[in-house]
Formats: C-alpha cells, structure tokens, sequence
C-alpha cells in the first residue's frame, strides 16, 4: 500500500535519504525542515506515519508529540534523535512515540519502523503507551547511564520500552557493566519509582540465612530469632526487588523463590499465613544460568520465570566508543566532589580504548577517580594513563588468574599457596596458624570499623564479637579506631 509519510528533520542529508529509500518503497514522502511545517501537515489532515527529528530549529519535536497525538491518536509518530541518551529514549517513549531510532540509524531499521507503523494505522491496537503520561521524576537533569554506543542504544530503547510495565528483567553482564545502574533506572523511570528500590546480593549472604533475609521469619523461628524479623520482600512492597548475583542463590531457596513467583505470595520463616508478595522482580548475574542449569546448579523453570526480558550489558571493551564519555563523566563527578578540573588529552583516550578493561566501568571509575586524586597535571595524556594502569591494585575481577568469580576463600588460597611456594626449600616460619588469622583479621577489623565510621559499638555488633573483645583485638593489632567527624 502507497502511504503518505510526513518527514521532519533540519539535516538536508536526512531528508534526502529518507525520500529516496521511502520513494522506492512506493510511498510519498513530504519532507519540512522545521517542526510548524511539520504541525501544519498533521493539522491539515495530511500524512500516514510521521518520521521526525527531537531537535529542530523552532522547536522540540518531544514536546510537539503530546499535540500531534491528541489531534490525531492514530497517526504513528517515529522518532529519530542523536541525542542518544537514556531521558531521550523514555521521553519519547512516554509521550507517546511508536518508535525511537538513535541516530545514526540503520536504513533498515528504519523502514521496518516505518512497515510496522502502516500495519498498525490499517489495524489498531498498537503499543505506543498511553495515556501519554509524563512523569516528573523522569527528567533528572542528570544522566543516569552514560555511553551512546548502539550496544547502549539498544538497552535504552529496551528500558524505555518497559517504563510502564512491571515486568520481570533478567540482567546479564559481567562485574562492573552497571546492572545495578540499569535496575535502578528501571525503576526510577518507571510506575513503582515512589516505593523503594530493594537491592538483595545473594552472593553477599550465607547460605542459611537467604530464605529469611528474603521472607522475614516469625519470633522464635531459629536460634537468634527473638523477634520477628521483616524480609526484603515486605521492605520492596509495592516497590521494586533486585535480586543482585541470582546465579549464586542455592538450590532450596531457588524451589522457594519460584514457587513466590508462581502464586504470587510468601510465608516468612516458621510462620504461615501467605503474604500477597506485590514487587516487581529485576534480576542479574554475570554467571551463564543456561550453563548452570545443564549442571544442575541453577533450576529451569526459575530461570523462564525470571528471563521474560532479557538485558545484555556487554563488557566496555567492546564499545570503546563509549569509554571517553565515561571517563569525563567520572572526572566531573570528581571535580564536583571538589578535586581539581581534569581534562583529558585525545592520546589518554586511545589509549584507554586499547586497554582490556577486565573490571569494566567500574574499573575505570576507580581509576578516574585515583588520576584525579593523586595526579597534579590538569591534562592526562597517554604516560599518565599507563602509570596510573600499572599502579592499580589489583582487584579480584583485574587479576589475571582471578577472574571476577573468586571467592574469598578461592583467593586466600592463592595468597598461602603463593606463600608456601616461596619457601621451596623448606617450611615458612613456625606459628603460621596465628600468623596467617591476623593477616585476615587486620582487614577485617579495620573495614568494619570503616564502615561504621568508627563506632566500635556497632562494628562489634557487626562482627558479633563482645565490645571488649573487639577493644582488645584492636590494641592486639594496634589499629587505631578513629572516629570520623562524618
Ligand atoms: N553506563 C554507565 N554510566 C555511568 N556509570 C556507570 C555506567 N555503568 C556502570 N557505571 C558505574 O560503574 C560502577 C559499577 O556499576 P554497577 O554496580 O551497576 O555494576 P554491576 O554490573 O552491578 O557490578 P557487579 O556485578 O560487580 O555488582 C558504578 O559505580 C556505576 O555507577
């Protein structure tokens, strides 16, 4: 069928292709240069589809949308923007777009678009979200996730796409990709962003305590249980539940979380009564779950119940277009947090395009953040970048025989075997027993004190050790619990 498609963009070049490629379809194509052109057709009755751009010269198209779809509720509007960022996506969504196409976009893309759009004129029905609704708290002027790679494009119009649903998400991706940045935007652009955000790692909570770290227990349900204690599926009500490293739930608490899922209640630990369970459920991993599940390690059915939409984040270094955005973004953050302005020298970004990146973003965050903590020259270039490489601590996940899966005992064991190995010829020291517990206890003891900013009362609490134990320990180990002011 020959249809009408109106087209609006202030780039000669696009409107151009665009004629031509629709042309040969069959279709007309009228194409204006500003958005009152554009508004004139729409009023006059004129046009099938319409194609337009975000930014013209006399206005933006995001705010013409909301008036096109009044006057005209079934005439499809595709949306092509080179702003390419998140907002832009859900905006344009939200309005009430049929679909957005980050530019550049792939001609055969677009006419797909513009396919399904004339399906949907002669059948309605379509999906663009309605009522247009906007939401306040979806203009930060802050970007959540940074990058305009298509990779990142991608998951964008996925996101944009499940703002006003409450489906479940599976996310995949290695450490350090932004998973939990992407749940929360999930959750900060869409319908549940007034009730809480709920972020559970499976991988950080012993084995036996999961199931009521989820559901909560009654008083008295296990050895400690003095009260009853509220699980995070209760926290997240009406909010959101992020199931952080879900490949590393066991197997039992795997058979009770499906079977929450499937009738949609849950009892707390030793008590009854259904709990109607009214959370929306994003999930992620970096483990392979279909590999787990040919292992038996993972149970299928959880797995379907938890992949109804699936988000790939792939590893930066396979969009380094992205990482010289990202690292601005990191150096700003820093500068905001009141270090030196630090700008970056085009031979710094080829060379952070090269490197392996084995912690993704979050690895280049860090090593942001050391540049502009320790280095004093306003312009990082390539020997900059190298020193601050080669001095990085090695993280787990940076390691090269770690790999981002080592667990803790995984990596102690490297640590002695590498120490044993050192002493070819013979045995290390006698006392090694205690030698080695303090190595483990100093850290211990110290990040806990961290991370309670110094308040030795809770950090026993924490440890579960008695007040004084801890006070000898620290004397023991001569570290000094200061306190800071904030
Ligand atoms: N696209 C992005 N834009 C801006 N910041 C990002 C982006 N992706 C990741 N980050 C930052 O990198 C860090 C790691 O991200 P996040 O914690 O979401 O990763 P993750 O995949 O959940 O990691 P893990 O699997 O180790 O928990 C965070 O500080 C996050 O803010």
């Amino acid at each position: 069928m020959a249809a009408t498609i109106l087209v609006a963009d202030d780039d000669r070049a696009i409107r151009v292709v665009l004629s031509q490629a629709l042309g040969q379809l069959g279709h007309n194509v009228r194409a204006a240069s500003d958005a009152s052109t554009l508004w004139q057709w729409v009023r006059e009755g004129e046009g099938d589809v319409v194609i337009t751009d975000v930014v013209m010269p006399d206005e933006n198209a995001l705010d013409l949308i909301p008036r096109i779809r009044e006057r005209r509720p079934n005439l499809p509007i595709i949306v092509m923007s080179a702003q390419n960022t998140l907002v832009t996506a859900i905006r344009a969504t939200e309005r009430g777009a049929f679909e957005y196409l980050a530019k550049p976009f792939d001609l055969t893309n677009l006419v797909g678009a513009v396919e399904r759009a004339l399906a949907e004129v002669k059948e309605p029905g379509h999906a663009a979200p309605a009522p247009p609704e906007d939401h306040p708290a979806s203009s930060p002027d802050a970007l959540p996730l940074i990058g305009r790679s298509p990779a990142m494009q991608e998951i964008y119009r996925v996101i944009a796409r499940l703002v006003n649903t409450d489906m479940t998400v599976l996310i995949h991706g290695e450490s350090g990709t932004g998973k939990e940045l992407v749940a929360r935007a999930l959750h900060d652009f869409g319908r549940r962003r007034d009730k809480p955000f709920v972020a559970v790692n499976m991988a950080a909570i012993p084995r036996e305590l999961i199931e009521s770290e989820l559901f909560g227990h009654e008083k008295g349900a296990f050895t400690g249980a003095v009260n009853r204690g509220i699980g995070r599926f209760e926290q997240a009500a009406g909010g959101t539940l992020f199931l952080d490293e879900i490949g590393d739930m066991p197997i039992e608490a795997q058979t009770r979380l499906l079977r929450v899922l499937q009738s949609g209640e849950f009892s707390p630990v030793g008590g009854r009564q259904g709990i109607r369970a009214d959370v929306r459920i994003i999930a992620a991993t970096h483990r392979d779950l279909r590999l787990m599940i040919q292992q038996g390690g993972f149970r299928e059915d959880l797995f379907y119940r938890l992949n109804v939409v699936p988000i790939r984040l792939p590893p930066l270094r396979q969009r380094p277009e992205d990482i010289a955005d990202l690292a601005r973004h990191f150096l700003a953050l820093a500068q905001r947090d009141g270090l030196m302005p630090k700008t970056l020298d085009p031979s710094a970004i080829e060379r952070m395009k090269t490197y392996s990146w084995p912690g993704n973003v979050r690895e280049l965050e860090n090593l942001m953040r050391r540049m502009a903590v320790l280095y004093s020259e306003s312009v990082i270039d390539r020997r900059i970048v190298n020193t601050a490489l080669a001095e990085q601590e090695p993280s787990p996940a940076v390691r090269p025989n770690g790999g981002g899966d080592e667990t803790l005992s995984q990596s102690v064991e490297r640590h002695l075997d590498g120490y044993f190995k050192a002493h070819p010829h013979g045995l290390p020291a006698s006392g090694l027993y205690d030698r080695i517990l303090r190595e483990v206890e100093r850290p211990l003891l110290a990040l806990s004190l961290q991370a309670t900013r110094g308040n030795q009362i809770r950090a026993a609490e924490l440890l579960g050790l008695n007040r004084n134990t801890l006070r000898k320990k620290l004397r023991e180990l001569d570290l000094q619990p200061s306190r800071s002011t904030k």
